[in-house]
């Protein structure tokens, strides 16, 4: 098996062939190109490790195609040849990117060995931008689906405030993607290879969420036995995102201000402060500009932390969405469970496509992994959907007001008949009411 794969990029042709041939009988795989122009070709269509060139090519200088190489392939290390007695040569070059020079002629016991030093870090290189791609794709813009004006116009705002360090604050619903986009934000920014750290505020009482942020020392409360690292010293470095952070307590949104201020706070029973570097996302689904007008949130904390908002939207009003995010979830999960569904209906589509969906993106995901466990065929139908979805929202409405108490009822009995499939006795035991009380009920509303 190769050891990895060099050009060697050189136009006299003896030499050339012959480092070449030391180089396939310690199993590498070897091309050649006489000059920059074809060396630049064979990189373009095939994946080279380490590449060794002449200083002194006919169309170009090799110093300069280091620099040029690097620019387009990172990965790919660099040895350079250089004349006897141009030692600068090979100093200018690893100034531009290459991995090390030899001597022509004088240095042919040192190639085999610095070939496989630059093999190695060459192929360290590719896998790790390899996973970083891979990385990227899990957590980066391209794991959010959706085409809608709404949503492209979200990512485009999100994509140019991620290179930078301002503080966005993300709203939308629940379930519209707020942790996702905080994700794909700080993938995307030059804090990428730093922690990413997600905490939701309202999953912890005051105390402990103080500590959870900030950090305690031994014996700041009952039960702090050791020093304990907070939050925002894990993320340092990096992206910390605080999720439904309309639930901060006064004292910690002051503590929160600080550290928007000055990237310093004082942990749980330490007398000294604490100082990071670390980008802060927000999000909430409350309307935090009235919990500022009912003082219940600082309004000094809400204007610097709202320097830049990105609004997600309620699926319901990007229905066009809603087919290919369903899509690829059924992809998921049916892979997951390993069954071969290839979609749905246009039943089922219309019926997800009609409904309201209260919990958003992460209410659709559930319902296609309930559809995708419950699906014996290779395409989900709407009978695999519950029962919410058995009915449209109200068109047959009749001349009732949509705010009278008994629109809401004869919508009911039609969803339950739906289900039923117009089984009325059945119907009538769902409902918990007599038949003869449904019957009643089926004339007034002119369900008969
Ligand atoms: N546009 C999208 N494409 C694919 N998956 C998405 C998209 N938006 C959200 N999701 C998925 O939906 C689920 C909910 O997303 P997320 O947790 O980011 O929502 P949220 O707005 O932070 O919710 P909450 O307000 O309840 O914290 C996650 O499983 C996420 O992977």
């Amino acid at each position: 098996m190769s050891k990895g794969k060099l050009l060697v990029i050189d136009d006299e042709e003896r030499l050339r062939k012959l480092l070449a041939r030391i180089l396939q009988l310690e199993d590498f795989e070897v091309l050649e190109a006489a000059n920059a122009k074809d060396g630049l070709r064979k990189l373009d269509h095939e994946v080279v490790d380490v590449v060794i060139s002449d200083v002194k090519l006919p169309d170009a200088n090799g110093i300069e195609l280091t620099k040029t190489i690097k620019a387009s392939y990172p990965a790919i290390e660099i040895i350079v040849l250089t004349a006897y007695g141009t030692i600068n040569d090979g100093v200018t070059a690893i100034k531009n990117g290459a991995f090390d020079y030899i001597t022509k002629g004088d240095d042919n016991e040192k190639i085999i060995p610095l070939v496989n030093k630059a093999m190695d870090k060459a192929i360290l290189q590719r896998r790790v931008l390899e996973l970083e791609s891979k990385l990227n794709n899990k957590f980066g813009f391209d794991r959010i689906i959706g085409t809608s004006p709404a949503i492209t116009a979200a990512i485009k705002l999100a994509q140019r405030v991620a290179t930078t360090d301002t503080t966005v604050m993300i709203l939308g619903e629940t379930g519209t993607g707020k942790e996702v986009f905080a994700e794909a934000i700080h993938q995307a920014s030059p804090r990428s290879n730093k922690p990413f750290v997600a905490i939701n505020c309202s999953a912890f009482s005051k105390e402990l969420l103080e500590s959870e942020l900030f950090g305690h020392k031994a014996g700041a409360f009952t039960g702090a036995v050791k020093d304990k690292k907070g939050l925002f010293e894990e993320a340092n470095g990096g992206t910390i995102f605080l999720d439904e952070l309309g639930e901060l307590d006064h004292d910690l949104q002051a503590k929160l201000l600080r550290v928007l201020e000055s990237q310093q706070f004082i942990k749980l029973g330490d007398t000294k402060t604490t100082k990071v570097n670390v980008r802060i996302l927000a999000a909430t689904n409350r309307n935090l500009q009235d919990e500022v007008a009912k003082e219940h949130f600082r309004s000094d904390l809400f204007y610097r932390l709202s320097v830049f908002q990105i609004m997600l939207p309620a699926i319901r009003d990007r229905k066009q969405d809603i087919g290919p995010i369903a899509k690829s979830f059924v992809q998921y999960f049916a892979a997951k469970v390993n069954k071969q569904i290839t979609g749905f209906t246009d039943d089922f589509l219309h019926k997800l496509e009609v409904y309201n969906w209260p919990g958003n993106v992460r209410e659709l995901k559930n319902i296609i992994e309930r559809a995708v466990i419950l699906c014996d065929t290779h395409e989900l139908d709407a009978s695999l959907l519950p029962y919410e979805f058995d009915s449209a929202p109200a068109k047959s409405n009749g001349n009732l007001s949509a705010f009278d108490l008994s629109s809401v009822e004869k919508l009911h009995i039609q969803r339950v008949l739906n289900h039923t499939q117009s089984n009325r006795a059945e119907a009538a035991r769902l409902l918990n009411i007599g038949i003869a009380t449904l019957y009643r009920k089926l004339k007034e509303y002119g369900l008969e």
